[in-house]
């Protein structure tokens, strides 16, 4: 059985990740998710990433939007607003307020983010083994510009959620993760992976962060199999999402080629660009890293199948 590890963030993540199930019904495929998103909120934990793949895997995520849950209401929400309890920017839902409540509380007993992602699937059954990249409190701000000219930092969500990030990001810090460990069973897998893959999620603020807990880049370079990425910046600007915002903020031309240079061929064997992009295929190889030109819009299910295949058919090449 083919053995997959997959680093996720959030949509990109979790729509690539129902492409590779469909296109490799036979593999063991270990989701290794970004928990630098997570926030606290009401006293509860709320874990993005981890949710959008789980709800994504599970079929009870709002499609439209790529977050939170189907058939959502704000009940919660508008009583809290009722009490002048905020933050009103950041739309937490009643079911999904559901699956806070029930995380924090293991977590208040004892349980590790990891134990209560596991419990948290068996509901949803993904059908991926879904491990945070840490047990570790992990939280990435965003250092932004002040009216008087100086600097301060914000939560990775209220510079994404409430001011759409807007202001120049002047550095991306994920705050505790130069203490983190790695989760159990994150250095298992990729140790034990066959190809290990990338999907098109943020280079900087999720798979930057996954990269960033000591002991995961390294395992990765070590695992001595193909790992491949799929670009999340077509024809110069991003998929979805902000990401040449946060590229912008690590000094990081917002192509295909330097999002490949970022990753560097220490760590990329494979990448893959789209269609759009077939002239940024020499650069990168001249680079060291092997490179295809390929569809890489997930309009649908399909779609992200196609990008899975041709991601492992690019493996294999670079396996031969
Ligand atoms: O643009 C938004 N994204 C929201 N997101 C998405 C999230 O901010 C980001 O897209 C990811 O963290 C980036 O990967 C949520 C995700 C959740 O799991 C739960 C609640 C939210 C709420 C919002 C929101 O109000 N606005």
């Amino acid at each position: 059985m083919q053995r997959i590890v997959v680093l996720a963030g959030g949509i990109g993540g979790a729509r690539f990740l129902r492409g590779l199930k469909e296109a490799a019904p036979g593999a063991e495929i270990t989701v290794v998710g970004n928990t630098g998103d997570d926030i606290h909120l009401f006293g509860l934990k709320v874990c993005p990433d981890l949710d959008t793949v789980m709800y994504t895997l599970g079929g009870g995520i709002h499609e439209e939007q790529g977050w939170g849950r189907s058939d959502e209401t704000f009940t919660v929400k508008e009583e809290l607003a009722a009490y002048g309890v905020g933050p009103e920017w950041f739309g937490l839902g009643d079911r999904d307020f559901a699956t806070h409540i029930v995380r924090t509380q293991m977590i208040g007993a004892g349980y590790p983010l990891s134990a209560v992602t596991e419990a948290l699937c068996a509901r949803w059954r993904p059908g991926v083994r879904l491990l945070p990249m840490t047990d570790d409190r992990v939280e990435t701000h965003v250092v932004i510009g002040t009216e008087d000219g100086g600097r301060r930092a914000v939560h990775f969500q209220e510079y994404w959620v409430r001011l759409r990030a807007e202001p120049p990001a002047q550095a991306v810090v994920p705050v505790g993760a130069e203490q983190a460990k790695p989760a159990p069973g994150v250095l298992d897998a990729i140790a034990g992976a066959d190809v290990i893959l990338f999907p098109p999620s943020n280079p900087v603020v999720s798979i930057g962060t996954i990269l960033a807990v000591p002991g995961i880049r390294e395992a990765i370079a070590d695992a001595g199999v193909p790992v491949v990425g799929l670009s999340p910046i077509i024809g110069g600007a991003p998929v979805r999402g902000m990401a040449d915002k946060m590229l912008a903020a690590v000094g990081v031309e917002s192509t295909a080629a330097a999002v490949a240079g970022h990753y560097g061929s220490g760590l990329l064997d494979g990448w893959l660009v789209d269609t759009a992009d077939s002239g940024a295929v020499a650069g990168v190889e001249a680079a060291g890293i092997r490179c295809r030109a390929v569809p890489l819009l997930m309009t649908d299910a399909g779609a992200a199948a196609g990008m899975a295949r041709e991601a492992l058919a690019l493996a294999g090449e670079v396996r031969a």
